[in-house]
């Protein structure tokens, strides 16, 4: 992929004042008690209400990290050094943020209204890129309305019952996390909704289990429409399609998504059934786009319609709320401390909502294939360490396999606390109050666990009240030891519904964005995940037999380690095709 040349030089503060400020937050961790967070606590009693930040009723608590004013005092001065502020104007003014690909930055037009006036700068010049996505969510929203009127039906006249969306990357995760979060624990769904990502027989197999093809609509989405594992299983899809109901069913059947109509074009969609974005919005930006096409699809367009009008509204506070008072960036800050002033090296995202149960999975490509960069615009190497390991896992289950570590490991691990206070008003009788409760009880508790910890000497005296033996007390009370001090958010907002999903999910593209502007760094491209698909593409034919290797690219054979060819040997003969 060779970038179109018509971007502005690359423009960045210099490092300097930077690498001052990142020294400055790793001194003030270095205070004697500089990571600790109880006696913030113990100092202030105001604390908790002066270090949360709201809108309206989403709260972000930050009190339980070792954040003081000092602290972020120096925060908000790397933010100056990094020019936040300009970079933050940038964005929504639509320059070509991502400067490695010479792209802007617009996913938060397919969340505003036609008229909002957001422009995106591309290889013909500025372009209304709000007005463009309305008018492609127009025609989206047709063929979502004509599917569940009926008027849309499939080859043999039957209504569709089924969606199968195929994709991978951010044209997977985003859509499933949301339809997810829509339809877990609901029976109103309007499509049942069905994955299919991974290149693996047996992930097409339990995708298409029960599926009956005369009433399943196929949705491939694939910003490149190039990708590997999607064209196989668009491919796979269509024969699945093609034998149960012949050739001509394919227009009927399939419905696209992609910046690539050539492409898609090529793979034989209906050009009615192909939905169009730009370049200005990143693969793992893109479940607002018609990659989210499938979302519609299973919850109806009015929920998906106050999905992107949450997310809006995060946009708009992030765009116009002061610095300070700012969650997104607030959220950002919280990270970089974690990362450059204590050295934390992975972070923890808890949602005690089994409906965000694949949250954790779509934050790891937000977060990771954006920040997980080694180099600064200019392309000097960093001087400081960019984004941690992400994991996560709904809570309570967590706490029954991972918790361990974050709780006594030799390592600190921030914590994301994400909880809705009311399960669902609007069907209460969905939802056992006392277990959501327990839910809360259990997010609450972790989080005060950490940070108080269990000091020995309580141990020991409530081991000596139970009627433990000296010899037992001194055996067991350093292995209960906990030593708190461990920081974790706690983001608190009213119900789960599809206004708060997509704000949520706008706070965390945000959060990466503002953390990526103070380390200095393209968030925007992941040039690190090219080499490996050339390589796969080119050790493909080595493992094809000859006959079946039509359409592959043969290409000379490449040079491997020896442990590849090794490998690649073993990986035949065990197969019995050498
Ligand atoms: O939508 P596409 O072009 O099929 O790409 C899928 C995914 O692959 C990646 O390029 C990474 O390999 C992601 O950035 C993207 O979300």
């Amino acid at each position: 992929m060779h970038p179109p040349a018509y971007t502005p030089a690359m423009t960045q503060p210099p490092p300097t004042a930077r690498h001052a400020a990142f020294a400055r937050l790793k001194a003030l961790a270095d205070r004697p008690d500089g990571r600790r967070i109880t006696p913030l606590f113990a100092a202030d009693p105001g604390r908790a209400a002066r270090f949360t930040a709201q809108l309206d009723d989403l709260s972000l608590d930050l009190s339980k990290t070792a954040i003081d004013e000092a602290a972020l005092d120096a925060l908000f001065a790397l933010a100056e050094a990094a020019d936040l502020d300009g970079f933050r104007r940038r964005l929504f003014a639509g320059d070509a943020i991502n400067q490695t690909e010479r792209r802007a930055v617009m996913h938060m037009a397919l969340r505003a209204p036609a008229d909002a006036g957001l422009r995106a700068m591309t290889a013909h010049g500025a372009e209304d890129a709000a007005a463009f996505a309305a008018a492609e969510r127009d025609r989206m929203r047709r063929l979502v309305d004509s599917v569940h009127a009926g008027d849309a039906r499939g080859a043999t006249g039957q209504r569709f019952t089924d969606v199968l969306a195929i994709g991978i990357g951010g044209s997977d995760l985003g859509p499933r996390v949301a339809t997810e979060a829509l339809t877990i624990g609901r029976r109103d769904q309007t499509l049942n909704a069905h994955f299919l990502s991974n290149v693996d027989g047996n992930a097409f197999l339990e995708a298409t289990r029960g599926l009956d093809p005369a009433r399943t609509l196929v949705v491939v989405a694939s910003k490149t429409f190039t990708t590997q594992e999607t064209s196989m299983n668009a491919a796979a899809a269509r024969a699945w399609i093609v034998t149960a109901l012949g050739e001509t069913a394919v227009a009927a059947h399939f419905a696209a998504a992609s910046t690539n109509r050539t492409a898609v074009a090529a793979f034989g969609i209906e050009p009615s059934r192909v939905f169009a974005f730009q370049d200005w919005v990143g693969g793992r930006y893109s479940l607002w786009s018609p990659v989210g096409l499938v979302i519609p699809l299973a919850v109806g367009w009015k929920k998906f319609q106050s999905m992107l009008d949450g997310a809006w509204a995060m946009d708009c506070h992030f765009r116009d709320a002061p610095l300070r008072q700012n969650l997104p960036v607030l959220l950002g800050l919280a990270g970089i401390w974690h990362t450059n002033a204590l050295g934390c090296a992975s972070h923890c995202i808890l949602a005690y909502d089994e409906r965000l149960r694949r949250l954790p999975a779509h934050l790891q490509q937000v977060e990771m294939e954006s920040n997980g960069k080694h180099v600064m615009l200019s392309g000097e190497p960093v001087g400081w360490d960019t984004c941690p390991a992400l994991f996560g896992e709904p809570g309570t289950n967590a706490q029954h396999s991972f918790m361990q570590l974050v709780h006594q490991g030799s390592r600190v691990v921030p914590v994301d606390f994400i909880l809705a206070a009311d399960p669902g008003p609007d069907r209460p009788e969905a939802h056992r109050p006392e277990a959501h409760r327990a839910l809360a009880a259990n997010a609450f508790a972790q989080a005060e666990a950490l940070m108080r910890g269990r000091p020995e000497a309580e141990i020991r005296a409530e081991m000596a009240a139970r009627g433990a033996s000296l010899a037992d007390i001194d055996a067991i009370a350093p292995h209960r030891v906990a030593a708190g001090e461990r920081p974790s958010t706690t983001i608190l907002f009213r119900a789960l519904d599809p206004f708060s999903l997509g704000r949520l999910i706008a706070l965390y593209e945000h959060k990466v964005a503002v953390q990526g502007c103070l380390w200095g760094i393209d968030s925007f491209d992941q040039w690190g995940v090219e080499l490996g698909k050339q390589l796969a593409g080119g050790i493909l034919p080595e493992l094809t037999p000859a006959a079946e290797r039509q359409g592959l690219s043969a290409g000379p054979r490449r040079e491997h380690d020896s442990s590849t060819t090794a490998l690649i040997d073993r990986f035949l003969s065990l197969r019995g095709e050498t």
